[in-house]
C-alpha cells in the first residue's frame, strides 16, 4: 500500500530538500523562453519545467490558472505536467485553490485528490473561506486516497490582511482558526499529518502559531514577492517540520536551459537546508 501523503512528503523532503518548485507559466515567461504564446508554447514550457524541476525538487506546484487560460488544450497540458513530474520523481501539489459548499467540494475532490481522481496529484490547495467545515468531506476523501490538502490560512498577498487578521469572538484571528482546524485533522500523525496550511513567507513574524499544526506548511512569497531566507527564519523559525518554501517566477526565470534551471533549484534547496530540522 502506498504511504499516506504526509509520510511521502517527509520522505521526499529528507531526500531532496524542502523547496516547493512552482510551475507558473506566465505569458511573459513563455515568451522569455522564446516560445510562442499559444498551447504549443505552454506545452513546451510546462513539460520542460516539470521534467527538470521534478528531478530535483521534493514537490512541484503547477498553478492551474495559467493552464486554464489556454482552455481545454491547457488543461490537457496540466494533466501531462502531473505525470511528467511524477515520472521525474517529485510529488505534485496542484494549485487550484478550490473552495465551495460541501456538495460541490465533493466534485472538486473527485477532480483532484480523491481515489481515482481525474488528475493524479498528491495534494491540492483549497480555500476555507466558505467555512472550514465545508472542507471536511474533502479532507476525508483525500486521506482515504492517501493524498493531502493545503488549506489557505494566512496568504502572502497584502489584500488578505484585513480578512485573515480579523478576530473571532474567541479572540483568535481568522487565520489562526484555520490553522487550528487543520491541526485537529493532523493530531497524532507521524511524522506529520496530511492537512497542510498555506502561510505566506511575507507575513509578520508571530502572526500565526503553528506549534500544534503537526502538518506541512506551504510558504509562498519567497523569491519574486520579496521574502528572503531571513524572512522565512523570522516567520517560521528553524527546524519547523514540513516547512515548504515555494518559489515560482524566481526559479523559472532561469530557463529555458534545463541545466541552468536545475542549478537554480539546487542552489535554493542548498540555502534552505539550514532551516530544516533534524531528520527532515
Ligand atoms: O497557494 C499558493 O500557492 C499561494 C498562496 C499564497 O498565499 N500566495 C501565493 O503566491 N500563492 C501561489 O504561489 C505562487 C507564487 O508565485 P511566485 O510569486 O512567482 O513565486 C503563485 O502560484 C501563487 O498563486
Amino acid at each position: 500500500m502506498t504511504a499516506r501523503f504526509g509520510a511521502r512528503l517527509a520522505g521526499a523532503v529528507a531526500a531532496r530538500g524542502s523547496l516547493c518548485a512552482g510551475i507558473d507559466p506566465h505569458p511573459g515567461l513563455i515568451e522569455a523562453w522564446g516560445l510562442p504564446l499559444d498551447a504549443s508554447g505552454l506545452e513546451r514550457f510546462a513539460l520542460s519545467a516539470a521534467e527538470t524541476l521534478g528531478e530535483v525538487a521534493a514537490i512541484v506546484k503547477p498553478q492551474s490558472a495559467f493552464f486554464e487560460a489556454f482552455g481545454s488544450a491547457g488543461v490537457a497540458v496540466l494533466e501531462r505536467v502531473v505525470d511528467v513530474a511524477h515520472d521525474a520523481g517529485a510529488l505534485v501539489l496542484l494549485d487550484v485553490k478550490r473552495g465551495d459548499i460541501g456538495s460541490t467540494m465533493a466534485a472538486y475532490t473527485a477532480a483532484y485528490v480523491a481515489e481515482k481522481a481525474a488528475f493524479t496529484a498528491d495534494a491540492a490547495t483549497v480555500s476555507p473561506y466558505l467555512g472550514f467545515g465545508a472542507l471536511d468531506a474533502a479532507v476525508a476523501a483525500a486521506r482515504e486516497a492517501g493524498n493531502g490538502l493545503f488549506v489557505l490560512a494566512r496568504t502572502s498577498n497584502p489584500e488578505a490582511d484585513a480578512l485573515q487578521r480579523a478576530r473571532l469572538e474567541d479572540g483568535r484571528t481568522v487565520a489562526q482558526s484555520v490553522v487550528d482546524a487543520a491541526a485537529d485533522h493532523n493530531a497524532g500523525a507521524e511524522p506529520y499529518g496530511d492537512v497542510g496550511v498555506v502561510v505566506g513567507a511575507t507575513v509578520a513574524p508571530g502572526e500565526v502559531d503553528l506549534s500544534r499544526l503537526n502538518g506541512p506548511v506551504l510558504a509562498p512569497g519567497f523569491g519574486a514577492q520579496g521574502a528572503t531566507e531571513a524572512d522565512l527564519r523570522a516567520v517560521f523559525g528553524e527546524g519547523l517540520p514540513g516547512l515548504l518554501p515555494a518559489s515560482s517566477r524566481d526559479l523559472l526565470r532561469h530557463g529555458p536551459d534545463p541545466a541552468a534551471l536545475r542549478r537554480a533549484a539546487q542552489e535554493v534547496n542548498g540555502r534552505l537546508a539550514g532551516l530544516r530540522g533534524k531528520g527532515q
